[in-house]
């Protein structure tokens, strides 16, 4: 039986998609990404499912910086988990009575216009992860009256819900990964999405439209962008891509040699399939056929047969 690592402790969402995307697997709660993700690169864990970005609140900045600078992890699988959020108190607490306030960051975010709107005034606090928040307020002797968390960090850490389905938007999800340590990666399905880290080589205008020139002249729709500071000043940026498609495909291999050709470093972080199963846009002249054909042709060209 594989061990997963994951953003712990009991009762996340993280914890939620773990159980969703390897049923059988042992779980190993850690107290946050980066801790998760180093148990794997130690070998003390098979793999882990962290939180990547959230269909509101955007990236999970955390778990991008880890990607870009640990040691490198291959994602092997994804999922978009619903996030529903509960307010949840000890039980000899009323909902007049909350005045501190703990959650996630993320929640936070998510939950924005309930906390303006039904708790005016409430100072939040910010947790480890939503059900670290929810284990908290469960100790009688803490100094926060309230968690927001999933319902079912409720039941596990005895809470009472005093409002259920508070997030500002009813339709949010947030997309999970799984990542192992090393190969192999998952075979092409034809839905398939491919992440990558980009590191520039040098600053100079234009640079930021050569790279995504690799994707475009191949046809390949991009799902994500995001830039990240490299930490070496002001202006100083990397940048996170997800493409339509898998390594194995011609044109996403020839775009990642042509990234390879012109980026400083580019760091890839797997291909897999896609969490939605909507099938790759492949356009007419991009498809592996053709691109086969095209490479024969050059062949006989070169050898003067043509
Ligand atoms: O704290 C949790 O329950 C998590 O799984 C983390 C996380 C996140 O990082 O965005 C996951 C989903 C929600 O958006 C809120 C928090």
């Amino acid at each position: 039986m594989s061990k997963l690592a994951y953003l712990g402790p009991e009762g996340t969402f993280c914890e939620a998609a773990l159980r969703i995307l390897a049923p059988d697997a042992e779980r190993l709660p850690c107290a946050n990404v980066g801790a998760a993700l180093d148990a794997v690169r130690r070998g003390e864990a098979d793999g882990a499912v962290v939180p990547l970005e959230n269909s509101l609140e955007g990236a999970i900045t955390q778990t991008l910086d880890e990607f870009a600078w640990g040691e490198p992890l291959l994602i092997v699988a994804e999922l978009l988990l619903p996030v529903e959020f509960s307010l949840l108190v000890r039980p000899d607490t009323e909902m007049r009575q909350i005045k501190r306030l703990i959650t996630h960051p993320a929640a936070h975010t998510q939950c924005r216009n309930f906390i303006e709107r039904e708790l005016p005034g409430a100072v939040v606090i910010h947790a480890s992860s939503t059900a670290a928040a929810a284990q908290e307020v469960s100790n009688p002797e803490s100094p926060y009256d309230a968690a927001i968390s999933p319902a079912i960090a409720g039941e596990l850490y005895g809470l009472t819900e005093v409002a259920s389905g508070i997030g500002d938007r009813t339709d949010t999800v947030t997309r999970f990964v799984q990542v192992s340590a090393h190969g192999p990666l998952p075979e092409p399905t034809g839905a398939d999405r491919t992440s990558m880290v980009a590191f520039l080589k040098d600053d100079h205008a234009g640079a930021l439209l050569e790279m995504l020139s690799e994707f475009s002249v191949r046809g390949i729709n991009l799902s994500r962008i995001e830039s990240r500071p490299t930490g070496d000043g002001i202006g100083r940026y990397f940048f996170h891509f997800d493409c339509e498609g898998h390594v194995a495909d011609a044109r996403v291999g020839e775009a990642l040699s042509g990234l390879h050709r012109i980026c400083g470093d580019l760091r890839f972080l797997g291909s897999y399939p896609r969490a939605d199963q909507v099938p790759t846009q492949i356009r007419t002249g991009t498809s592996d056929a053709e691109f086969a054909e095209a490479a024969d042709w050059l062949t006989r060209m070169r050898a003067g047969q043509i």
